[in-house]
């Protein structure tokens, strides 16, 4: 693939990311601040570039995105390594997310599956336990939404097949949901 060719399907990707998503990316973004409003926490986890999106983006809630206020309850899955190889290597790595979800999600928290194909298990797995727990489900695909599409509360289906493309959509949408929850704190 060309440089060109590159940017010129980010762009399109975005471009129906502005068309078709703004509302439901509003809406979450909304959801998400009434939780933090009311104390609860958000929780991110994915694998690979998305197991980044969710350090990144717990980071900005933890930290400082842009406005200076407190820090704000979020935990990404995806960072502690005694937990990630215990559970794996004890009940499987598809269970590395759900078992945590189990441990530490309340009723009332907001919980993000990020991956490209909706159909990563572990991920599966863990939305499953996150709606026993009482928390709000979101999931950010691609590629169709897969079975994350079916089974999170909302989700957001990039309409691309394109693991990177589906990627770079993904963060820009988690900076735009963190600029949300800024405004209104
Ligand atoms: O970042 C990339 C590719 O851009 C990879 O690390 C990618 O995240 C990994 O292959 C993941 O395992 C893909 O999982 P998923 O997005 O289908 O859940
Ligand atoms: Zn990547």
């Amino acid at each position: 693939m060309s440089v060109h060719s590159a940017l010129t399907e980010h762009i399109e990707v975005v471009g129906l990311v502005k068309s078709d998503l703004m509302g439901e990316i509003e809406m979450i973004g909304s959801k998400c601040k009434n939780a933090l409003d009311d104390d609860h926490t958000i929780f991110f986890m994915g694998n690979g570039g998305s197991a980044a999106d969710s350090q990144h983006l717990a980071a900005e809630l933890v930290g400082r995105f842009v406005k200076e206020r407190k820090g704000l309850p979020s935990i990404a899955l995806t960072t502690d390594t005694s937990i990630l190889t215990a559970v794996g290597n004890d009940y499987g790595f598809e269970k590395i997310f759900s078992r945590q979800i189990e441990a530490l999600v309340k009723p009332g928290d907001v919980v993000f599956g990020i991956s490209t194909s909706g159909n990563s298990p572990n991920i599966i797995n863990a939305i499953y336990s996150a709606k026993e727990a009482g928390a709000l489900t979101i999931g950010l695909t691609g590629r169709g939404g897969g079975i994350l599409k079916e089974i999170c509360d909302h989700c957001i289906v990039i309409p691309s097949d394109s693991t990177a493309r589906i990627q770079e959509a993904h963060i820009l949408i988690g900076h735009i949901i963190c600029e949300i929850i800024d405004e209104g704190i």
